[in-house]
């Protein structure tokens, strides 16, 4: 069973930065999808990520992740004492830092059991040979343990992903992630297509992993945005239009005038 969500804290009172963006801008050709996006994302924050379709929330996410290159602009990346800027190094440079994105598609191996695919995960982190022969420490299987009690799947681990609901296939996405216990987690719409059921659920499970990780997130669902977010970040035409609590948002004319009175999404 997954946990009860916790009571959201604000993270910027004396909290650490872990990601600051400085006039990122992103072009395709002509078009220029992200003109000066500036914001700072906290340790242990919930950052959500809103605004409407086009508005360039995915194109961030993919910018941070490495896998769209900023046209000018800077990214920087905290870590204790260090500070990397990440926006001219490749995305598997980024992601040994720490750095996990989920995008929509699916990444479940769905002839392997549940078990399976989160074992494959925590050994790769390890090496291949572990990968291919199964053949784990105790940590290990501790860690495989806790990852799928984290995502409430412990007494379906022994099932292939076809049996399982589309709330659980992305839970199962990301636990898969959480084996490389990453930093920052970058999520993109984690609950479009879900239920209320399975949507608390993910809010639970996403309030529990902030203890320990900070998480930006893309989601249209305002409920879900309200439940969870510390701060939110509300883009419109590539630039940001506003930032700070559901409260402050929900109350911006402008914010409601381009996204929150419209009934696109
Ligand atoms: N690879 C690309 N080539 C050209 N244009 C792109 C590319 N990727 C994104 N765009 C454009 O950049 C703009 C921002 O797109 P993006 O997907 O970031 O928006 P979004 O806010 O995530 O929208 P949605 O809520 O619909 O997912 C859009 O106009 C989109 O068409």
């Amino acid at each position: 069973m997954l946990l009860k969500p916790q009571k959201k804290t604000n993270p910027q009172a004396g909290a650490k930065p872990i990601l600051n963006l400085k006039d990122i801008s992103i072009s395709f050709g002509n078009f220029q999808a992200i003109k000066n996006v500036s914001t700072t994302v906290y340790e242990n924050e919930i950052r959500c990520f809103i605004g409407p379709n086009g508005a360039g929330k995915t194109t961030i996410l993919d910018a941070i992740c490495g896998k769209s290159p900023i046209t000018s602009g800077q990214i920087t990346y905290y870590e204790g004492q260090r500070s990397l800027n990440i926006e001219k190094m490749r995305d598997y440079d980024i992601s040994r830092q720490g750095i996990a994105r989920k995008f929509q598609a699916p990444s479940i191996f769905n002839a392997l059991t549940i078990w399976e695919n989160v074992s494959l995960a925590v050994a790769k982190e390890y090496s291949v040979w572990q990968a291919l022969t199964s053949h784990f420490t105790t940590a290990q299987k501790t860690r495989i343990q806790e990852i799928l009690h984290l995502i409430g799947l412990e007494a379906l681990q022994d099932q292939y992903p076809a049996l399982l609901s589309h709330g659980q296939k992305q839970w199962l996405e990301i636990g898969i992630l959480l084996a490389a216990k990453p930093r920052l987690l970058l999520l993109d719409e984690p609950v479009a297509g879900m239920g209320r059921n399975e949507t608390e659920r993910t809010e639970a499970l996403l309030l529990k992993l902030k203890e320990n990780c900070t998480i930006i997130c893309v989601e249209h669902d305002m409920q879900f945005v309200q439940d969870i977010a510390d701060n939110i970040t509300v883009f419109h035409e590539g630039q940001v239009l506003d930032e700070g609590s559901f409260e402050r948002i929900q109350n911006n004319p402008k914010v409601i005038a381009v996204y929150l009175g419209r009934n696109e999404d």
